[in-house]
């Protein structure tokens, strides 16, 4: 279906550009090295002809791939949204630029119409020039690689025969056609005059329509339909106006606690059913599924798969979404990327990463707690109260449930004072319990792959022992280095010294800041600290802190002596 590019995996495995990660599953099921199609970096698809699919990563050995040669670009999946601008961005061409993105496909826009619109209602429209939409239908399609078409505010005969027109010409793999006619709000979109154009024209060159009850009524003359039954019917009746696929949403279906919408594809009819999310944010619901269900129809997938994978990403958002607050009509917009909340959630994280934080790193153990009766959270508090700067949780027997939890109760703590919160090498954990970061050791998941996993604004530490590993965690987009351990210690196995020597030799071949750990304390941190290199910003205890009485009393001890001697400042100063 989508013409995503289809490379040889013997010129991947060549590159030196690209290391295909094959997950073991992939050769078990004896995958070959042929047909393997890359869609989308980091994260790809390996599709084989019977069209089974498995996914991973794609790590770019290089940052720079301009040298890249053409059999070797990455074909992205593109999107074309046809469609009118919803100033208040909840619907229209700003949710099918969001939706899109949200899927990981490029969309592109045609804008038919400009809307002045927010969430109480449609306030005015302005239609674009006929020869202008034609002229930015030609600018797109003429140079882009488009997959998919996906159709929303059609506002005139015009501009659907123009579109028409302008397809035959262009031609795409699948057009979605989502018939808009009224807004959420009850607002007319595109007048009875474009219904014929709709059933004659456009159905015809479509792989899919999704009108909504409203709209397949009006298609159909005005039938009255009320049931599942009557939704079946009108799907029958749409299909035979000439699209290959119909989607008829029942969301305003009268006396329904599900959602339920009817698929036909002209053999079978799929029931999809999923409960109803309460919810008042729903504006830009319709253009967000006929988005998304272009953007997987753009990947490849099929056509019910598409519709499927649709109805389910919008039902998360409008879950994520319910409780969200954005203008003061009745029906708000959502959070299609789901990030909204995290963000305001965040705002006792004022800024990104600060390498003085660094200077009492506390890194707990859940045998060193257990061992003294105390819960990881009040070791939390008690390390802050004491003057600990940062915290990472290293909980290395903890079941996933139990550590998800204590991670959430403990980054409550650490948001309430400021400090921030990283895992120890649970990517998975971070993600779920938004936390600041996390830190990975060499043999854990690749810092690459954590950055490109959490994003940019999460801290990703890195564990390094030589210059190779600074550097490479460097390239890699880490924030610091933990290097040791500094002195032998008995809280990790099998972990070899590096000494203060290592300790200096890695600081001064690295980029990044630089936190010093192993067999660190009181008695021996000035002396690690006073190295005299300027990258080399505080020291990361275990013991020291944890494995006593009284947390408090241990770190208030070591912050002492960090402040005493100025180390902070001292090192600001030099690295200026
Ligand atoms: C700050 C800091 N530095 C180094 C480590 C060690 O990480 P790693 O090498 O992954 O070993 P484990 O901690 O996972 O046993 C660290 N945790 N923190
Ligand atoms: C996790 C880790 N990585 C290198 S040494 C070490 C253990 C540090 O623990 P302690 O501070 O008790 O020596
Ligand atoms: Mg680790």
């Amino acid at each position: 279906m989508a013409s995503s590019t289809f490379l040889s995996a013997s010129s991947l495995f060549a590159t030196k550009h690209y290391l295909l990660l094959i997950p073991p599953q992939a050769s078990a099921k004896g995958y070959t090295n042929n047909n393997l199609r890359v869609s989308n970096s980091p994260s790809f698809v390996l599709r084989t002809k019977n069209s089974t699919h498995l996914q991973g990563f794609v790590a770019m050995q290089e940052k720079d791939a301009s040298t890249l040669g053409d059999d070797l670009k990455i074909k992205i999946p593109h999107v074309l949204s046809v469609a009118g601008s919803d100033s208040g961005a909840g619907a229209g061409i700003q949710a099918d630029l969001k939706a899109c993105a949200a899927r990981r496909v490029y969309c592109s826009t045609v804008i038919t119409s400009v809307t002045a619109q927010n969430t109480v209602g449609v306030q005015g429209v302005s239609n674009v020039p006929e020869d202008f939409v034609a002229e930015q239908l030609k600018s797109v399609l003429s140079d882009m690689q488009v997959d998919v078409v996906k159709t929303g505010m059609l506002p005139s005969v015009g501009i659907i025969n123009i579109l028409c027109k302008t397809l035959r010409e262009f031609p795409v793999q699948a057009l979605v056609v989502d018939p808009v006619m009224v807004s959420t709000s009850g607002d007319v979109l595109a007048g009875p005059s474009i219904l014929s154009v709709f059933r004659e024209v456009l159905f015809p060159m479509a792989d899919i329509i999704t009108p909504n009850l409203k709209e397949a009524s009006a298609l159909l003359d005005g039938v009255q339909l009320e049931t599942v039954d009557d939704l079946r019917c009108a799907a029958r009746l749409l299909y035979d106006m000439g699209p290959k696929n119909v989607l008829v949403k029942g969301g305003d279906l009268p006396d329904s606690s599900d959602a339920v919408d009817i698929f036909f594809n002209g053999d079978n009819f799929y029931e999809l059913r999923s409960p109803r999310v309460k919810t008042q944010n729903t504006h830009g619901t319709g253009c967000s599924l006929a988005s998304c269900i272009a953007a997987e129809l753009a990947k490849g997938y099929p056509m019910v798969s598409a519709v499927k994978v649709a109805k389910r990403f919008v039902e998360t958002a409008l879950d994520y979404s319910k409780d969200i607050f954005i203008g003061n009509g009745p029906q708000g917009p959502f959070d299609h990327l789901l990030r909204l909340k995290r963000h305001s959630q965040d705002c006792h994280r004022l800024q990104a990463f600060n390498s003085s934080d660094l200077l009492l790193y506390a890194v707990t153990d859940s045998e060193m707690n257990k061992k003294w009766g105390r819960s990881i959270t009040d070791a939390v508090k008690a390390a802050i109260e004491g003057g600990a700067t940062i915290v990472q949780l290293r909980e290395k027997d903890a079941e996933t449930q139990d550590f998800l939890e204590s991670a959430k109760a403990c980054l409550k703590i650490c948001r309430s004072h400021g400090v921030p919160l990283l895992i120890n090498d649970r990517i998975d954990i971070a993600l779920a319990c938004d936390a600041d970061g996390v830190h990975v050791g060499q043999s854990d998941m690749p810092a690459r792959v954590a950055r490109t996993l959490l994003g940019p604004e999460k801290i990703v530490g890195v564990s390094c022992k030589t210059p190779e590993q600074t550097r490479q965690a460097w390239v890699d987009g880490a924030d610091y280095i933990g290097c040791g351990g500094v002195y032998p210690t008995n809280t990790k196995e099998n972990n070899i010294t590096v000494g203060l020597d290592g300790l200096k030799t890695v600081c001064m071949a690295s980029t990044l800041p630089v936190v010093a750990i192993g067999g660190i304390g009181v008695s021996n941190a000035r002396t690690v600290m006073e190295i005299g290199v300027p990258n080399l910003k505080g020291v990361a205890v275990v013991s020291a802190l944890f494995d006593g009485e009284c947390v408090l009393t241990e770190t208030r001890k070591l912050h002492a002596m960090l402040s005493e001697s100025n180390i902070d400042g001292y090192t600001q100063k030099l690295i200026i």
